[in-house]
């Protein structure tokens, strides 16, 4: 698929240059035909104007009479001929190899761009009228949607059951084919998605009103008589049932008040307001964090050239550094990488098999130190801003997200119960993350905290850096994140993730342990 890694779908722009340069090819040889049929209507119709103003004496002409067989044998047999040339098989040929030898989009890619899409709305609050017209969060990116293309999105939703975004993209399907000229779709073929979407969503009148509505477009409609039938029967029955109810019976008062959802660390409401950079760690704690200049401990290197470090956070500590990946290091890593991308995969924490999942949508490769210098030498800054060892770090892992892109709140290391998790590497647990930043991303993408209520925003060639585990080896908890959708832009990630093994007596572990709590 392609839609998974927004660089992967570049080569669609080849494809879709090939099919415009075949169709206007297609196009021109159709009007040649057409040209040439309609010089043959031209001749025949002088021919026949002629003999009809005097049949007799026009045919008393030998000439004439033999010129009338010959345009109603060999002539007109030319025309057929004409009619019957198949021009469309070379187009057709074409488009096959096409098909065959280019990128093209699947299905899959189709209905995932759509759930991107759904996805996009529901986390960043976007409306769908917004959207239609090109919009996110008022900057205008692309051209207009037409009622047929909403009417696609609708379509999409629902075939993955989502009645709720089928409305809401039918809803604005019907807006806009009201106001097009030329209508890019029926409108009957919207109402009746329309009706079935409302009544799954509860309303049972509307939709009832919706289906009224294309019969009056379309009287015989049978799936539309049907449904018409059984709503009202519905409609019948929640009536009796609410006569025979008092007041205040439904149970649906409910004094107990609960907590905000952005209370809870673990509710999908903290995590997306997160994404929308709505929640922010208090005042007080962020009037703690420093930006300093980190000349590391007797390391030559570091005393001339020390890093930029900025806290994001603090216990656990969570810190951004500045300008550690130049431009020329950002290139070669997305070159080398793009080659083998595969769509990345999660472990199930049951099997510990790898797979795919809606959860994690990107593409990502891993890359050798021996591959290039310079990933090596990545690899070494690592190691010079973390202190730690990276002869048990796993290889490069880039990433580049995918339209929607994101990946769910996670740990990155293995919690007790994933007694799989890296059994084989033989290295331990994952000690520390480094993520580089490698691209801006001009709206959404950020990496978010929910425990730490922290919103990293991507700014090209920074690194974030923190600690999964406790000193004692145990998981910490607050370092559960989350990669927020892409909203606009192609995000670009690496990560280098650190071993315990070979950090003995980099980080030497306490015999305290951390609290209960704090520990997955
Ligand atoms: O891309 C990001 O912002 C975070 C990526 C991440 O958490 C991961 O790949 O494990
Ligand atoms: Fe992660």
């Amino acid at each position: 698929e392609v839609f998974t890694a927004i660089v992967d779908m570049e080569g669609l722009l080849d494809t879709e240059a090939a099919l415009i340069y075949t169709l206007e090819n297609y196009v021109k040889a159709e009007e040649q035909k057409i040209d040439l049929l309609k010089r043959y209507i031209a001749i025949y119709n002088k021919q026949h104007n002629r003999a009809s103003e005097d049949p007799q004496l026009y045919l008393a002409n030998p000439i004439n009479a033999y010129t009338l067989v010959k345009r109603l044998t060999t002539d007109w047999s030319h025309v057929e001929t004409l009619i019957g040339t198949n021009i469309n098989t070379d187009a057709l040929q074409n488009i096959s190899y096409f098909k065959e030898h280019m990128k093209f989009p699947t299905d899959e890619d189709l209905n995932g761009a759509a759930v991107a899409l759904t996805r996009l709305q529901d986390t960043y609050h976007l409306d769908t009228s917004s959207l239609a017209r090109g919009e996110l969060n008022g900057v205008k990116y692309s051209s207009e949607l037409t009622a047929a293309d909403c009417f696609e999105l609708g379509r999409q939703s629902y075939n993955n059951g989502d009645y709720y975004h089928t409305q809401l993209w039918m809803e604005e399907a019907e807006a806009r084919s009201k106001r097009e000229i030329n209508e890019t779709i029926d409108h009957s073929d919207i109402l009746e998605y329309l009706a079935f979407s409302t009544y799954k969503q509860g309303n049972v009148a509307l939709a009832l009103d919706l289906t009224n509505k294309l019969l009056d477009i379309l009287p015989t409609h049978q799936r539309a008589l049907g449904n018409k039938i059984y709503y009202e029967g519905e409609l019948k029955e929640l009536e009796q049932n609410n006569i025979g109810r008092k007041k205040g019976d439904d149970g649906s008062e409910d004094s107990t008040s609960i907590g905000s959802p952005y209370d809870d660390p673990f509710s999908k409401e903290l995590y997306e307001a997160l994404c929308r950079g709505e929640v922010t760690m208090s005042l007080h704690d962020r009037s703690k964090l420093k930006c300093r200049y980190f000349f590391g401990n007797n390391n030559p290197f570091l005393k001339i050239a020390p890093f930029k470090v900025e806290e994001a956070y603090l216990d656990p500590d969570l810190y951004i550094f500045y300008d550690v990946m130049s431009d020329d290091e950002i290139e070669t890593v997305k070159k080398l990488a793009q080659p083998r991308f595969r769509r990345a995969t999660v472990q199930n924490s049951q099997t510990g098999e790898l797979e795919v999942a809606q959860y994690r949508i990107s593409k990502s490769a891993w890359l050798k130190e021996d591959e290039d210098e310079r990933v090596a030498v990545i690899s070494q800054r690592v190691s010079d801003m973390t202190g730690l060892t990276m002869t048990t770090a796993e290889e490069l892992q880039v990433v580049n997200y995918g339209i929607g892109g994101h990946y769910e709140p996670h740990f990155d290391f293995a919690r007790k119960e994933e007694t799989n998790a890296f059994k084989n590497l033989g290295t331990g647990n994952r000690i520390a993350t480094v993520l580089f930043y490698m691209s801006d991303v001009p709206q959404g993408g950020a990496t978010v905290f929910p425990m730490l209520r922290t919103s990293l925003w991507p700014k090209k060639g920074t690194a974030a850096f923190w600690f999964n585990l406790f000193p004692s080896g145990d998981g910490d908890k607050r370092t559960r994140h989350a990669a927020c959708p892409v909203l606009a832009g192609s995000k670009w990630v690496s990560n280098k993730w650190i071993h315990e093994r070979g950090q003995e007596f980099l980080r030497p572990c306490t015999k305290d342990p951390p609290p209960e709590d704090l520990i997955a």
